[in-house]
């Protein structure tokens, strides 16, 4: 594996970048509240993490500023509703999807910059993003009701899909820009408002995105952005009778809170939480095909994505062979700055994610793992941790239970079927779940057996935008992307049109 590059990290890295956008009035750092950008006097850093330096300051909204955009929303709202159709919001989107595909190399140099994913998946990321957009452009089209034969004479029973109102958006940093459109694209899809509490590591992304928004016509108050430090101002999305949904994605903490605090007005809820995804290799799988999957979902985003594999679990009679030909590809992997074009693993958010691989590593080896490669920090201002393997980790270490968000691929033996599958679905979690085998027979069974959302066979990319997203257990409820998500932002109104003999 390679070094850290620390001149290419040195200060004025981001200025650099920066300073090379070819549209440097996507770089804001405004609230955008009522159609209008608003800086603030009280304002909160943003840091980049291979240096942890300051990348720019953003205006740190309050409780005023909250209520304002819920009101702003709430007003204009119908008025959006009404005054357009699933066709011309579709017209909308698509051109929302044209505008962040014509400047995605800005906007992944910016979410490059505030992530830490190299830059490469960066573009990845916000053309994933983009995806969302343009499927709910489509879907924005389709929001059929149904006739219903009605029991009683003279009567016709009908339904109608209508938005559910004002949406609450609260998003984590790991996809600054995917977790946004995600949710906002099937909201305005539906004809909804948003107000978007932005991740307070990554709010850059969001606030370009939204400005592209407003360029391609989205009417300025449908879409509302209120970064903030501020957790109890945020909470105001949860609490607000005049929201009607939040839809959050983050820890199963935060989400467990949020919910408890929506009960008192009743919103509806979408919840994509933690997960800790199980990753088992069956000794009939095709192993370079499993490695070539765990290199991709233990490391992508330097394993801090919700669908990464957080458990490997491998069959007794392939483990030394699988952890060999792992060990060989991880070897490879470059860390360093993002927009390095060397590097393929980037730096972790920040020293707190870090201190969590530290603590996850030191336990599993107190427990009696060995280290096959990487497992420790190196010694530079950056917030980096090595990608690192694992063997002969042990059912009661932390990273079995607790997901990591790191690059830790912790390697447990089993013997048979039964003991993976029961390993695998003994966590709280149930989001996303890969295993790898060649026999038919073993797919169907253990993708039925195992309490996920999500299963990739043969396979560690599950994510697109006309996949089902979402999970199951304390994963959280709803799915996003796919032929259901836009019926999360919407409501089911039955029309019953009676004594049609009178
Ligand atoms: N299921 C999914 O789709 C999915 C996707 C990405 C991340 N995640 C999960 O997110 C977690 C990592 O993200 P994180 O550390 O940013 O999670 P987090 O729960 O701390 O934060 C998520 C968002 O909630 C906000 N937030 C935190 N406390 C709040 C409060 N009291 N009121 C209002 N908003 C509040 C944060 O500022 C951020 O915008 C991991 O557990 C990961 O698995 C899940
Ligand atoms: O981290 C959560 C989202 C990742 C994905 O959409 O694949």
């Amino acid at each position: 594996m390679g070094s850290i590059d620390t001149k290419a990290s040195s200060a004025d890295y981001h200025e650099r970048a920066l300073t090379a956008l070819k549209d440097k009035s996507l770089f804001i750092s405004d609230a955008f509240i009522d159609g209008k950008w608003k800086s603030s006097d009280k304002t909160f850093p943003v840091y980049e993490p291979s240096t942890a330096t300051v990348l720019g300051k953003v205006a740190d909204c309050d409780l005023a500023d909250f209520q304002n955009a819920i009101k702003s929303a709430s007003e204009a709202q119908p008025k959006f509703f009404a005054s357009t159709t699933g066709t011309s919001r579709g017209a909308l989107l698509r051109k929302w999807y044209e505008l962040i595909i014509q400047n995605q190399d800005d906007i992944a140099t910016i979410l490059c910059l505030e992530n830490g994913k190299t830059y490469a998946e960066a573009k990845g990321e916000v053309v994933y993003a983009a995806s969302f957009i343009a499927w709910f452009a489509e879907e924005a089209t389709r929001a059929y009701g149904v006739t219903i034969p009605s029991s009683t004479p003279h009567t016709t029973l009908y339904t109608t899909r209508e938005p559910v109102g004002v949406c609450g958006i609260i998003t984590p940093w790991n996809f600054p820009a995917a977790m946004i459109t995600r949710k906002v694209g099937p909201a305005l899809a539906a004809g909804c408002s948003v107000v978007i509490k932005p991740p307070s590591e990554t709010p850059f992304t969001c606030l370009a995105l939204t400005k592209l928004a407003v360029e391609a016509g989205i009417p300025p108050a449908i879409i509302q952005v209120c970064p903030t430090k501020n957790r109890e101002a945020a909470t105001e999305l949860a609490t607000n009778p005049l929201v009607n949904k939040i839809s959050f994605t983050g820890s199963t903490g935060v989400g467990k809170m949020l919910a408890k605090l929506a009960a008192g007005t009743l919103k509806k809820l979408s919840l994509e939480l933690g997960g800790n995804a199980p990753f088992i290799v069956f000794d009939d799988a095709d192993l370079d095909l499993a490695v070539e999957g765990a290199m991709f979902c233990k490391f992508r985003c330097t394993g801090q994505t919700c669908v990464c594999a957080n458990r490997l679990y491998v069959q007794k009679g392939v483990a030394k062979e699988f952890t060999a030909k792992l060990v060989k590809k991880v070897a490879a992997l470059q860390m360093g700055p993002g927009l390095d074009t060397k590097t393929t693993q980037g730096p972790l958010v920040n020293k707190s994610a870090v201190d969590k691989v530290k603590e996850h590593v030191a336990d599993a080896l107190s427990k009696g793992a060995k280290v096959e490669f990487g497992g420790s920090a190196p010694d530079n201002s950056g917030f980096f941790f090595e990608p690192t393997v694992l063997s002969g980790v042990t059912a009661d270490a932390l990273v079995s239970k607790d997901e990591t968000f790191g690059p830790l691929a912790p390697i447990f033996e089993f013997e048979t079927e039964e003991e993976a599958i029961k390993l695998a679905n003994d966590t709280e979690f149930g989001l996303a779940g890969y295993f790898f085998s060649r026999n038919i027979g073993r797919a169907m069974r253990v993708a039925q057996r195992l309490q996920v959302g999500m299963v990739g066979v043969n396979t560690g990319k599950i994510s697109a935008a006309e996949a089902p997203f979402g999970g199951v257990k304390e994963s959280g409820y709803g799915k996003e992307g796919s032929l259901y998500g836009l019926e999360d932002y919407q409501i089911i109104k039955s029309v019953t049109i009676g004594n049609q003999d009178a």
